[in-house]
């Protein structure tokens, strides 16, 4: 079968993403399928699969699958690439407008720059923070800064749900941030029973971040917009940033932008880019 693909980043964060407008796919088919486009060697190569669909209730339409076939509710870098797509590919016809998630909608603005889409802001709406919303074990109350055991030591976790699981770590260095050792254990960790991405910060200032994650169902990548905005809302929380001042994150591949508001919605401003276009020969086993 031959299935046309675009492949596109946010900060490196990349996904083969299929427009569902053109392309018919059963649901049983979408899994294996992630896994095998994703895959470096015997597929194209990225983090995992966006399909990109029409709805009736939103503008457009999006699904995220991670590299190992799971399905993630959201996406950030996945967002404001949806973004981009529809904008240049005549999906909208309008600046802003709204793509449903599997958490939920989202209103996206493109910013064009020579009928190109450059830069995209989305409001990604309220974080969750009660423990029953990440999901995580326990007391329904919020997790700010918990002592959390791990096969390493004893590490402080704020917990923040932006309409898919993070665990935020606070560490002095980021590079000596124990990511390879614990990204995998946590993730997988009972005490989130749906999983969690997993991300380390170290605070520069009140207004900038540094940022390493380890994502649920793809493990390192070069960035993830949720959990920018699950690290942002943390500072906030732990009282190392400020409500409504912009905190510049900076991921390994690149910087976002992210705002928690005083109506308490976290906006998320940075680059979206298409890397090629092409054709996947899919050969189905059985
Ligand atoms: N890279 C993403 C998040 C993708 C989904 C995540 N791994 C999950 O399973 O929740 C982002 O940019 O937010």
């Amino acid at each position: 079968m031959e299935i046309p693909y675009t492949k596109m980043h946010g900060l490196g964060n990349s996904y083969i993403y299929l427009n569902l407008y053109d392309i018919d796919l059963s649901e049983e088919e979408l899994a294996p399928l992630a896994i095998k486009v994703a895959d470096v060697n015997t597929g194209i190569g990225a983090d995992g699969m966006i399909l990109i669909h029409p709805t009736e209730e939103a503008d457009v339409g999006m699904r995220i699958f991670n590299k190992d076939g799971s399905e993630g509710k959201n996406c950030g870098n996945g967002l404001r690439c949806v973004a981009k797509y529809a904008y240049e590919n005549s999906l909208v016809h309008k600046e802003t407008f709204t793509i449903e998630t599997k958490a939920g909608f989202v209103t996206a603005e493109v910013h064009v720059q020579d009928g190109a889409v450059s830069t995209v802001t989305v409001d990604m709406g309220e974080p969750k923070l009660q423990r029953p919303e990440i999901p995580m074990v326990g007391e329904d109350v919020k997790v700010i800064s918990e002592p959390f055991e791990t096969s390493q030591g004893v590490y402080d976790v704020t917990a923040v749900s932006m309409g898919n699981p993070h665990a935020v770590f606070y560490v002095e260095d980021i590079e000596g941030a124990p990511l390879y050792e614990l990204g995998p254990e946590i993730t997988d960790d009972k005490r989130f029973p749906e999983g969690v991405n997993v991300e380390f910060v170290q605070v520069a200032s009140t207004t900038e971040l540094h940022f390493r994650v380890w994502e649920r169902g793809s493990g390192v990548t070069q960035a993830c917009g949720t959990g920018a905005c699950a690290a942002a809302v943390s500072s906030v929380l732990n009282g190392y940033c400020n409500v409504g001042e912009p905190i510049t994150v900076h991921l390994a591949g690149g910087d976002l932008i992210i705002k928690w508001d005083e109506e308490n919605h976290v906006w998320m401003t940075g680059a979206a880019e298409t890397v090629a276009t092409g054709v996947y020969y899919w050969k189905q086993e059985n």
